[in-house]
Parts: C-alpha cells; structure tokens; sequence
C-alpha cells in the first residue's frame, strides 16, 4: 500500500472529480458514508450520544455528512461547529444547509471556550475539526477545545486524521493534537501515523477506499511504501523439491568479541532459521567452543587472536556476509574490517559495531560493495548521518545518504523503515516486546539468510524486517511483552513463515468445505 502526502491526495482528490465526473460533494458523500457504515456497523443503533465536533473545511463536511447520516437511522447526535474563521469550504456549506434540512435545526456554533458541551465518559465523540488541510498549530480556544476533548474519558474517533496533526510534517505542538483512540483514514494512511514522535498519536487505524482515480494512485510516486502481509506473501520463493543445501547459500556471521559471543550465536541461529543451506560464524578463538555447543549445524572460523576479530581469513566464498554484532572497534577490527570490504563480492549486511567503525572511519564508507544493506539503530544512525530536528528530516537524511553511498539503510524502531535511492518502505510487524537486546542481531542474520538464498538485497531487507517483527508477534501469543527475548524471536521465525499463508490456507479450507 502507498503512502500520499497531503499534496498529493488533495491533487487525486482534483483528479478524480475531473476524470470521474463527479463533484467534490459526491466525494464527501462517499467519504461520510463510508464513516458512517464503520460505526453503524458496531453501533448497531445503540442509544449512545455520540457528540461530533466539526471544523468549517471539508474535514468538518465530512463530519457533517456523518451527522446527518446517523441522525437519519435514528442515532442519539449532536453536531457542533467550530467557527474558528468565516472561510467555509463550500461543500461544508452545502452539508451545513443538509444538516439543517434533515435535523430541523442548525448544529450548534462554537466561537469560545463557553461553548464547550458536556460530555459523559460513555459518550463517543466523533473529531472532525482538521483533517489534512490543517497548516498551522491550532491555537487559542480551538487548542483548548481539543485539550477539552481530550481531557474527557469518551472513545475518541477521527475522521482521517487526528486533528492538530500533519500528514507529512513534524508536529507544532503536541499539546494541540486530538488524543484519538482510533482514527480512519481515507483512501491511504498518512507517513505521520508509522513515525515514533506523530505515530504515537495515532495509535490504531484502518483506511476506507473512496474510490479515488486508480490511475493517478498507480503513477504517482509515493513518499513511501508499507510492507505489511499482502507484499510480504509476494516476495516469499518456494523452496524446490530437488534443492539441496547448496541451493540455498553459505551463510558467513562475522561477529562477536570477549563477552559478546553471544551475538555470533543469535545472528548464525537466526541464518539458517531463515533458511540458509549453510552458515558458518567467523570469532575471535574465545567463542569456538561457545558456537559449537550453542549452534552445532554451524561451522566455526576463529581469529587467530582469542578475544577480539583481528583477520578475517576464509577458506569459502559466502553467499552473503552479516558482520559487525558485538565485534567492537578496535584499530585492528577497523583494519580486518576495510581489508574485508575491499576484497570481497558477495552482498554483505553491516550491523551494530562494524558501523559504528565506519562513522569513526568515514573512508571505509567509500569502500562498501555497493547496495550493502546497513542496519543502524537510532543512536547508530545519528552516528552516521549526523543529527536531526525531526522524524521527518531524519528520513529525508537518510534517504540522501542511502543515495549518496549507493547502500540501503534499515532504520530500526518501532516500524522499521528501509531506505533506497530516494524511496522509503514501512514495515508493519513487530512490538514492543521485541525492544530487547540482542534482537537487531537477529535480524541481521536474517537478512543474510534470505540474502544466501538469492533474495535480492532490497526483497531482502523488508522480506526479513516483515518476518523479524512477526516472528517477535507470533513470540508474544504465549510469552507477552516482557518475557519476550532475542532467542524467542529465532524460535519463532519458523511460525512467522507459516503465517505468511495461514490466512490463505483458512480460505482454501473454507471454499472446500
Ligand atoms: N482526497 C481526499 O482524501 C478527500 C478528503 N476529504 C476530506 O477533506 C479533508 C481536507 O479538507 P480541507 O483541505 O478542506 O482541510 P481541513 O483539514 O478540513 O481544514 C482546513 C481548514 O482549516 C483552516 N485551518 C487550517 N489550520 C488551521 C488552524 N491551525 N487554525 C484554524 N484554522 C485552520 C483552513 O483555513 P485557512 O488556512 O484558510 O485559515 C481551512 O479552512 C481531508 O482530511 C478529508 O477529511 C473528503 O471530504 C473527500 C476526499
Ligand atoms: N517497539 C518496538 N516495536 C517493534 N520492533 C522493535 C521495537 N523496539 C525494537 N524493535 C526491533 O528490535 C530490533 C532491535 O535492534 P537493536 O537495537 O540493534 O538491538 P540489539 O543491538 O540489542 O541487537 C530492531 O529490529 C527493531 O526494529
Ligand atoms: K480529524
């Protein structure tokens, strides 16, 4: 699914009243409808008062067609303008009038804080104040309106966006934002909602198609792309009948130093979980006995010093190369680091330490096999890229670095975003339990075990951001949040493959049935 800036949707919104000969009314028709058979279907007409809080642009017009519609069936509302400037949209005029015409009395005007209506904690409250056309913070009593709105203890629904928020900028104030508990978006989600300073604000939503032009949704370059299960399925490639482990890849897993072996073991547990035909650890002397006993399918190289990764001498050419978990950053890791990235060709993923070398040695960047797939946490990314204001000008920073380098970036967090050229994929699994430490070295082995089967390294990367953050969901069906560890998201990636298609194999049963 696409991601639109608020430009853009406006623009498709002048598309589709052009090509589809239909009004921007019929729009706002279609948009309220859809709104209101969301709630007529769970409200079933229950007795509720629902109290909806409409601005004067088209985000209140559809609040108003809501307002109308559910007064129609016989729905307990009350529909509240609030007049904060004289310059109406015209389709809000043309639903104010409607609302009138059905209601027999004209929703009620707001202009100050005197205005404010009670509200009871069973109530729900429907916000339409500001949808995407919102351009500066709301202030004076329209804040306090939204502070007001907040403040009660009422289920909270808004129309395609939170009010008070953007769609594609950083926040002005985030006192001013509606507290919703769900918001319904139309047509595509908003690049506000997958970011950790705005997404907060947004913390469940669905979208509801209302039919704008296919064609220019199709064309249009998005700010950025989710990956959630149905792209997921698509990138998945069978395993062959006649395969044998060499049709899968040699995975090499350079990591670890004294104390931290334990990365080696996540990264080359989680390769082969990937499935990987093969994967052999590269560690400093200490971690052999620790690799052999903990992951016996792999093979074990080690340095010839026993605490620390010095020279990393191979006696195979991988497949693909995941290095950099708990190996530190010592001159002599830096050396065996530039000698690695200079000699070899196989599509290597750089994690943890071995990038924070390269923000202490910028030249090593310069010598990176191109489209080396980076794995950087947010403090590694600062690192790397420099400092940010915002969310927003932290993807716009990456994207440019991403570009420059000729590597893709994986920025970790809660929706793990990966950055190529100048385009941006959002990937949908994953929670809070998985903030843990040791479960970025986990991804990184799988994005090295799907490398080595021949996954290019873009379908790489959010192919293994999609099953690392379902194998960390399917984890917490009987672990929660806090118990989750590193080692549960490897023994749940099994499950995070079979649940690719499990939906899929519930249809088929159900059509044979
Ligand atoms: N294609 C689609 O997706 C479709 C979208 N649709 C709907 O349209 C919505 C977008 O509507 P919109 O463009 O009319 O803007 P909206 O958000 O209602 O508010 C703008 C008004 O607020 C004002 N204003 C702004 N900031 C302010 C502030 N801080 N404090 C005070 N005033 C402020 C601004 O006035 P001005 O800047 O001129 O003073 C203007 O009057 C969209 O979210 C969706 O719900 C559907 O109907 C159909 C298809
Ligand atoms: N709140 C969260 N929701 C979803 N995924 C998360 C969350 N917090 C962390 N993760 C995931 O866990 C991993 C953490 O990686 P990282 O910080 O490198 O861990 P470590 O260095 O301990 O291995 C990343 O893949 C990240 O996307
Ligand atoms: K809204």
């Amino acid at each position: 699914m696409k991601i639109f800036s608020a430009a853009q949707l406006h623009e498709a919104d002048k598309i589709t009243t052009q090509k589809h000969n239909i009004t921007q009314l019929d729009l706002m028709e279609r948009a309220g409808t859809q709104i209101f058979n969301w709630l007529h279907g769970r409200m079933q007409g229950a007795q509720v008062p629902v109290h909806i809080f409409c601005g004067i642009g088209n985000n209140g017009g559809d609040g108003l067609v809501v307002g109308r519609m559910l007064h129609e069936h016989g729905y307990n509302v009350k529909i509240y303008i609030a007049n904060f400037t004289d310059k109406r949209s015209k389709c809000f005029l043309v639903n104010y009038d409607r609302v009138k015409d059905v209601t027999k009395n004209w929703p009620t005007l707001m202009t100050s804080e005197e205005d404010f209506p009670e509200i009871s904690p069973e109530d729900i409250i429907i916000d339409a104040l500001f949808g995407i056309g919102l351009n500066r913070p709301p202030e004076g009593w329209v804040k306090k309106l939204i502070q007001y709105i907040n403040s009660t203890k009422s289920f909270k629904l808004s129309i395609d966006i939170p009010s008070g928020m953007y769609a594609d900028k950083a926040l002005d104030d985030p006192e001013a934002v509606v507290r919703a508990n769900h918001t319904l978006a139309f047509q595509a989600p908003k690049l506000s909602f997958f970011l950790p300073e705005t997404g907060k604000f947004v913390p469940y939503f669905e979208v509801l198609e209302i039919g704008l032009d296919p064609e220019y949704l199709h064309t249009t370059e998005p700010l950025a792309q989710i990956i959630a299960k149905p792209e997921a399925q698509q990138f998945y490639k069978q395993r062959e009948k006649y395969a044998h482990k060499g049709t899968y890849g040699h995975t090499l897993v350079i990591a670890g130093s004294y104390g931290k072996i334990g990365a080696a073991v996540l990264s080359a547990k989680a390769s082969y979980k990937t499935g990987s035909g093969l994967v052999t650890a590269f560690v400093p002397e200490c971690g052999y006995t620790v690799l052999q006993t903990a992951v016996p399918e792999a093979m074990t190289l080690t340095d010839k010093e026993d605490d620390l990764i010095t020279e990393i001498k191979l006696d195979f050419e991988p497949s693909a190369i995941a290095v950099g978990m708990g190996i530190g950053t010592k001159a002599e890791t830096v050396r065996a680091l530039e000698k690695l990235f200079t000699t070899t060709k196989s599509p290597m993923v750089i994690d943890a330490d071995a990038l924070n070398c390269i923000s202490e040695n910028k030249s090593l960047l310069e010598k990176l096999p191109e489209l080396s797939i980076l794995t950087p946490h947010p403090g590694e990314l600062k690192r790397l890229v420099g400092d940010w204001k915002d969310d927003f000008e932290k993807l716009e920073k990456t994207k440019a670095f991403a570009k420059q380098h000729n590597v893709i970036i994986i920025v970790k967090g809660a929706n793990t975003i990966v950055a190529i050229e100048n385009r941006l994929y959002i990937n949908t699994t994953g929670n809070p339990g998985m903030a843990t430490g040791g479960s970025g070295d986990v991804l990184s082995g799988m994005i090295a075990g799907l490398l080595s089967q021949g996954y290019d390294p873009l379908i790489a990367s959010v192919f293994a951001a999609y099953l690392h953050g379902s194998a960390g969901n399917q984890a917490t069906h009987t672990l929660g949040f806090e118990a989750l560890t590193a080692s549960d998201i490897v023994e749940h990636i099994g499950a995070a493959f079979l649940e690719l298609f499990a939906m899929k194999q519930e249809e088929d049963k159900n059509k044979n049935a």
